[in-house]
């Protein structure tokens, strides 16, 4: 399919956010939305890669057909190699399918107009709960909404789930019945966005059934390359082979690492930077790609008593607690992240609210490869403290646990993780946001309708734009700041 030289709206990026908004731009049939994703497509459910619907697995191990990856730096001695969805659905298509959002305190850090009074219609058109009104209350939730959301069943809920659950009250934490809704800190199921053992991510849920519109146009296997400009309008955009489509709107929904790094090949940034890689720098706006958080994640590791049961939800159950989410697995990554090779399960112990600050930064021998993302994890000795305290209240859990851990040479009592340990078991939750933040500061890049500062027709709408990473897992947040932006009627 060729595409039309010009669209009223053209999204960069198919992902969580992409789709949502090319789904809900072209509801006025008088706006022609054209779509954009690097990655490879699908148009049906039936021709959908099965791996790519299976709940049970993230389709994300070192061969996977459906990401692209980072070079990373988790702390100076630390590297790594971060994945994220490159194909229609983005990382949404491939992720954990945990779709629990912000909590109200999270948007203290955002502007006024996104306070959690105003999100919460938003969010809640969203989804629909098919657990609202069993111990889930109404007011919380969407009953009509594109995302099918539901918690597992108590019967269902896998052995290291529930014994998670009951050593967490054991321990003196509360039950929540609702993670999704404001409350206390304690353990629940969590809400998952998967309907009869399938993933439905915004592609599925949002995009799909939209694509009978003669307005939208989604194109697969295109890659952006810069924004055109003409002086500080946004006028179209150029991709990988030289093509140019011309636009009324931009909106870059790239991700939080590729829509930092696609304004600066396009000349938007921190000028001195830029000019650094050979790149004309256009407008100058020095927050772009700085500044991002993403959750830090300490994978402890135990051992299976006896052997457990197959396939399950990756993650049924979660633990709140201060600044600490706390996560029972329920199988070890070698099984649910085909080829990542990790044999043992782990609890992962998450900092919600990391102080640490990273940074992405283009590569100098080629800035059109993959940026080098600079995490900076664990440089804050508050969050070392908070992790070590984590990883010995999860040692105490997992001791509590003694019809799914075996408890051989794991003592609890003696467990006293040093910074070495923690560095040792470190990981990213993949959750990275803030690299083009919202506000009005001198490092914001974006306002609070996400247009880029300084510039006309264009703005970035996913997870780039949170002020912070939200205190849980970011992508029901995400898919509400497209379905608000999506709906606006200008942009
Ligand atoms: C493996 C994994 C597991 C996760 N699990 C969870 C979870 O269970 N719960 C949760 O809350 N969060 C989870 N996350 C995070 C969550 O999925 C993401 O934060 C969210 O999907 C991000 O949405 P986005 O629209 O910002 O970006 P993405 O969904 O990443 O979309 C960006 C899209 O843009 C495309 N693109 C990039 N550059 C270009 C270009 N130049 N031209 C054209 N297209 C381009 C990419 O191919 C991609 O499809 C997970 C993330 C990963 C990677």
């Amino acid at each position: 399919m060729s595409a039309p030289p010009y669209a009223d709206v053209v999204v960069v990026g198919g992902g969580s956010c992409g789709c949502v908004l090319a789904a809900r731009l072209s509801e006025d049939p008088d706006r022609t939305v054209l779509l954009l994703e690097a990655g490879p497509g699908y148009r049906s459910t039936p021709g959908t890669p099965p791996a790519v619907l299976d709940a049970t697995v993230l389709p994300v191990g070192p061969d996977s057909q459906w990401t692209c990856t980072y070079p990373a730096r988790l702390t100076r001695r630390r590297p790594s190699v971060v994945a994220r969805g490159r194909l229609l659905g983005g990382s949404g298509a491939v992720n954990g399918a945990y779709f629990v959002r912000a909590r109200p305190d999270d948007f203290e850090a955002w502007p006024p107009s996104w306070s959690f009074d105003r999100v919460l219609p938003h969010f809640r058109a969203t989804e629909t709960d098919a657990d609202a009104g069993t111990g889930v209350h109404r007011r919380w939730h969407g009953a009509t909404g594109p995302v099918p959301v539901a918690r597992t069943p108590w019967a269902q809920l896998h052995p290291v789930g529930s014994a998670f659950h009951d050593a967490a009250l054991a321990a003196g934490h509360r039950r929540v019945d609702d993670l999704n809704a404001p409350g206390p800190d304690g353990v629940g199921r969590v809400p998952l966005n998967i309907r009869d053992g399938m993933r439905v991510g915004p592609a599925h849920a949002y995009l799909l059934p939209a694509l009978t519109r003669a307005n939208l146009t989604v194109r697969t296997g295109t890659r952006v390359r810069r924004v055109v400009l003409s002086g500080s309008r946004a006028v179209g955009v150029e991709t990988e082979d030289g093509e140019t489509v011309d636009a009324g709107h931009v909106v870059l929904a790239a991700g939080a690492i590729g829509s930092p790094q696609l304004l600066m090949l396009s000349g938007i940034g921190y000028g001195a930077e830029l000019t650094r890689h050979g790149i004309t720098p256009r407008i100058e706006i020095p927050g772009v790609g700085t500044g991002f958080t993403d959750h830090p994640e300490i994978a402890v590791p135990y051992r299976y008593r006896v052997p457990q049961p197959g396939p399950a939800p990756v993650l049924q159950v979660v633990l709140h607690t201060g600044n600490l989410e706390m996560r029972p697995y329920t199988a070890p990554f070698a099984a649910s992240v085909p080829g990542s090779g990790v044999a043992d399960p782990v609890l992962g112990v998450v900092l919600t609210r990391p102080r640490s600050r990273g940074t992405i930064r283009l590569d100098p021998a080629d800035p059109t490869r993959s940026p080098l993302l600079d995490y900076r994890y664990l440089e804050d000795p508050a969050d070392r403290a908070d992790l070590r305290d984590g990883v010995a209240h999860a040692a105490q859990l997992l001791a509590a646990m003694p019809e799914v851990v075996d408890r051989t040479g794991f003592d609890p009592d003696a467990f006293d993780p040093d910074d070495a340990w923690l560095e040792r078991h470190l990981g990213t939750s993949l959750h990275l946001s803030g690299s083009c933040r919202m506000g009005t500061d001198d490092t914001a890049v974006v306002d609070d309708r996400c247009r880029v500062h300084t510039t006309e027709a264009l703005s970035v709408v996913d997870t780039s734009v949170f002020p912070q990473v939200p205190g849980r897992g970011p992508h029901a947040t995400a898919v509400m700041l497209a379905e608000r932006v999506g709906t606006r009627t200008d942009l």
